[in-house]
């Protein structure tokens, strides 16, 4: 059989469409359940069943079950049902948030999938990568991922960067012409391409021929390794406290069972009460609590146009110092409008554009021909700066696509942006023409001509400063400007990038694009959080200082420079230079780049947008890569941590303020679980010293653990975010979770609820009375841990302030448990199975007050804790 690459274009969509149409809605539907979604087959998913199954993976919880069935077999049988049902049910609970939390990831990763532009009932759309089937025609752009294997139908200096297929790092330039040979390798089928290679130059289309795992990636898909969820710096950290902390408590409970084992205690009841200590005492549920606030933390960011691509990169975002931002579309609007023309050495307003000038009308349709952008029925698609240019034809009365049918594009070099250049090729009046636009700075330097009315004259210094003179003119008010220019060419010239030299100026074409409404508040709240924005721009210097003026990003022109300027400077001279600049001009990727690296090294944590093909790099070199989801290209969107869905500034701000916030609440719920843990420690400890009676029976512990505390510590998690976290300065980007501070915390408010337990315990044993002083203990320290949840709330004492009650999530997980808890110990029918007594009114009153007494003494201490901190 022939290979698609020994065939036409034609004879391909033949081969797999059966004729030369693209496909209709059906046929895109019959394929679709024909050849499946074009994806890669990832690793199998885990059940439900196998998640629940996960929960009892820890080998202290098989202990504890193994412990409890034996103490069953000795008697105690009504404990030993009522330990598994406590861990059945908080396994249950475990495997409501895992499943949660996945289900929220996996729809975060559907929202950032791959997309591609595919013809469709004869108009181009944007659909995902996986609704691409066999027959569709895709087009393709710079930066766009391809998303099938296809053959060639149409190639516009296109060039493929195949390394992830071939290893052949350089770009593949592609042609669409017949291979005549057979058992041609990969890397040398010029006329197709294939899914997971991506356009860096260039425009094209192809006809699909295999998707999924078909495709020559899927055919090797499964030697690649399947990338797992790598956990977070926090979770690493975490994990290793947890470590550490397991190790300790376990010799605790280990001296504990020992004493027990020398008082004469016995063996079996010892054992099990030292194992459930161990299971409550150790904080196992901690990095999964990251996780649940992480993914609970990222969707409310997706609603607020921020998709997180890593979630490790949630936790950098409340330690990013800088923030790097383009300023086309992001600071600013993106909806040029074309306020000035400059033609004939005098300048128009646009609404003043002459048709019927031969000067005038020369420019007008140069721009609307050397322009790969479209405007249907008010549908814009396409570079803004293009559609301005096109806008402004409609609105003097020059259709675009009459304009374009009258002179047809011949041959064409793209746009990009370190060229800054575009050319395409016509021919006006039977003359074979090449029309030039690009920056001013770049085009004068190519210009040896100029032409005023009809006619062309060598340009001489005096046009060129005049040209220049203008420009300057126009970039002060802000204002972006395009230089035009043409040459006469051969007729069978296909054109390079060689070719744009000797050209003569028709004229220059000034837009508007305005700043948004909310960058200068965004710029503002960075600035008070500790938080310095820069503008990075590929626009003229002076046009970016005007902007970056109006937004309060610069106050100085000092601090404006051109990316050319740092390229003489050595990395070292580059560090010292980056503090005293806020807009940098005129920028290459490449100094993109150095920039970043300059301010990490000065030890900064960086943020970085990025929109095209080349800024994949720094995106990655970035601590959080920003892509823009609307204008970014397809490269820059995977390289990205974060992706945009508004392209807006104001949107990076917001995540780093949610980033600060999920953080803080992850810590929260933290030092929720590891103080209470910590108290209920102290009062055994405090109860083993005095050799006093052990304060509590095992399923109390797991009770408590396993229980009443998971919900608060959930709903810590989601607290409603505040805006305060805005007015600290960014968290040390290596502080470990576990400062000094933060374990001085937990061990004295610990301290506080295990001595208002170990009062109650008293109070109840005072005549001798063991049931009833470990029921008073039992039921102190849970009210107290859930007392204590509001006490988490944030470093500031606000529990006598309104935000008290703003978390539904904390007041309905604190009332469930108070219900629980007064029901164990009120009603007789569960005495025996939770081995407690009836409290009187007066006593369950005191119970109550005590573990109510932990909220004014932790209030307390948080106030001594500021003041001391300001003193210092
Ligand atoms: N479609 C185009 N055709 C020709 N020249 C263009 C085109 N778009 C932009 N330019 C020129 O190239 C320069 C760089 O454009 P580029 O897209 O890299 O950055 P930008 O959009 O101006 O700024 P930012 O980097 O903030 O998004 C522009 O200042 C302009 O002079
Ligand atoms: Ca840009």
């Amino acid at each position: 059989m022939k290979q698609y690459y020994q065939m036409t274009g034609e004879e391909t969509l033949q081969a797999v469409n059966g004729s030369l149409e693209p496909l209709t809605e059906e046929e895109v539907r019959a394929h679709q359940e024909k050849y499946g979604p074009n994806e890669l087959v990832e690793g199998k998913k885990k059940t439900v069943l196998q998640i629940f199954l996960e929960q009892y993976k820890d080998f202290l919880v098989i202990i504890l079950i193994i412990a409890a069935i034996a103490s069953g077999f000795m008697g105690d049988v009504e404990s030993t049902v009522v330990i598994l049902i406590v861990i059945t049910m908080n396994a249950i609970l475990g495997t409501v948030q895992t499943v949660k939390a996945e289900q929220s990831l996996a729809s975060l990763k559907k929202l950032s999938g791959p997309e591609a532009k595919v013809l469709r009932n004869g108009s181009v759309v944007q659909i995902p990568s996986s609704e691409v089937t066999v027959g569709d025609i895709v087009m393709l752009d710079a930066g766009d991922y391809i998303p099938a294997d296809g053959r060639l139908t149409e190639c516009a200096s296109l060039k493929v960067d195949e390394s992830a297929l071939t290893g052949e790092s350089l770009g593949v330039e592609k042609t669409t012409d017949i291979i005549a040979e057979e058992e041609v390798p990969l890397g040398d089928r010029l006329n197709m391409v294939y899914s997971g290679s991506f356009v860096t130059y260039g425009r094209g289309a192809f006809v699909v021929t295999g998707i999924g795992m078909d495709t020559e990636v899927g055919k090797i898909a499964s030697l690649l390794k399947t990338t797992s969820e790598k956990k977070t710096p926090l979770q690493v950290n975490l994990d290793q406290f947890g470590q550490k902390l397991s190790i300790l408590i376990l010799i605790f409970c280990g001296i504990l069972f020992g004493i027990s084992i020398f008082r004469g205690d016995n063996i079996g009841d010892a054992f099990l009460f030292a194992v459930a200590l161990a299971v409550a005492a150790i904080p196992e549920a901690l990095s999964s609590i990251v996780t649940i606030v992480l993914s609970f933390g990222t969707q409310k960011m997706a609603k607020e146009h921020a998709i997180m691509r890593k979630l490790q990169a949630v936790e950098g975002l409340g330690s990013v110092s800088i923030i790097c931002s383009d300023k086309t579309g992001t600071l600013t609007q993106n909806k040029m409008t074309v306020e000035d023309y400059y033609t004939d050495g005098r300048s128009i307003l646009a609404a003043d554009v002459d048709v019927n000038d031969p000067s005038q009308s020369r420019l007008l349709i140069s721009s609307m021909l050397c322009n790969d952008s479209k405007n249907t029925d008010g549908v814009e698609i396409g570079d803004p700066t293009e559609t301005a240019l096109i806008n402004l034809g409609s609105r003097l009365g020059l259709d675009p696509e009459a304009v374009r049918a009258k002179y047809p594009r011949e041959s064409e070099n793209p746009f990009d942006s370190d060229r800054k250049l575009m050319s395409t090729k016509h021919t006006f009046d039977g003359i074979p023409t090449m029309v030039t636009k690009g920056a001013v700075d770049v085009l004068l330097t190519r210009m040896d001509k100029i032409r005023i009315g009809d006619e062309v004259r060598p340009m001489t210094e005096e046009d060129k400063a005049a040209i220049e003179a203008q420009n300057q003119k126009y970039s002060r008010e802000g204002l972006r400007v395009l230089a035009f220019a043409y040459k006469e060419v051969s007729d069978e010239l296909e054109l390079t990038v060689d070719d744009e030299y000797n050209l003569t100026f028709i004229g220059l074409i000034a837009m508007m694009d305005p700043p948004r409404e909310e960058s200068k508040a965004a710029v503002e709240e960075c600035k008070k959080a500790g938080i310095r924005p820069i503008m990075i721009t590929g626009d003229h210097k002076v046009t970016a200082a005007a902007i970056a003026k109006r937004i309060g990003i610069l106050k100085d022109e000092s601090e404006a420079c051109e990316g050319a300027i740092i390229d003489k400077m050595s990395d070292e001279e580059l560090r010292d230079f980056v503090p005293g600049i806020s807009v940098y001009a005129r920028v290459s990727p490449e100094h993109k780049i150095r920039i970043v690296r300059a301010w990490q090294d000065k030890g900064n944590i960086v943020a970085m947008t990025g929109d095209g093909v080349n800024d994949a790099p720094a995106l990655k070199q970035a601590d959080i890569g920003v892509a823009m989801g609307i204008t970014g290209s397809e490269v820059s969107k995977d390289a990205a941590a974060m992706v945009l869905t508004d392209d807006n500034f104001a949107t990076i701000v917001k995540a780093v303020e949610n980033g600060r916030n999920i953080y803080r609440h992850i810590k929260a719920s933290i030092q929720f679980l590891l103080s209470g843990n910590f108290g209920a420690i102290l009062a055994v400890l405090y109860a083993s010293i005095t050799a006093l009676p052990v304060p509590f029976a095992p399923v109390h512990l797991l009770f408590i653990n396993l229980l009443t505390d998971s919900l608060p510590a959930i709903a810590l998690g989601l607290e409603p975010h505040s805006p305060d976290v805005m007015e600290e300065k960014p968290r040390p980007m290596n502080e470990s979770i576990l400062t000094k501070d933060f374990l001085l915390k937990i061990g004295t408010e610990g301290l506080s609820i295990g001595v208002t337990t170990m009062i109650a315990f008293l109070i109840g044993y005072q005549g001798g009375n063991e049931l009833l002083g470990s029921t008073m203990a039992f039921a102190t320290l849970c009210s107290a841990r859930l007392f204590h949840g509001f006490n988490c709330k944030d470093d500031k004492p606000v529990v006598f302030t309104r935000r008290v009650i703003n978390n539904k999530f904390l007041i309905g997980a604190f009332v469930l448990g108070i219900a629980l808890i007064t029901c164990v110990v009120m009603i007789p029918g569960l005495h025996s199975i939770f081995k407690v007594q009836t409290l009187t009114v007066a006593q369950l009153f005191t119970v109550y007050g005590l573990a109510a007494v932990n909220i004014p003494v932790i209030q307390l201490l948080k106030a001594i804790r500021l003041a001391l901190k300001k003193r210092k």
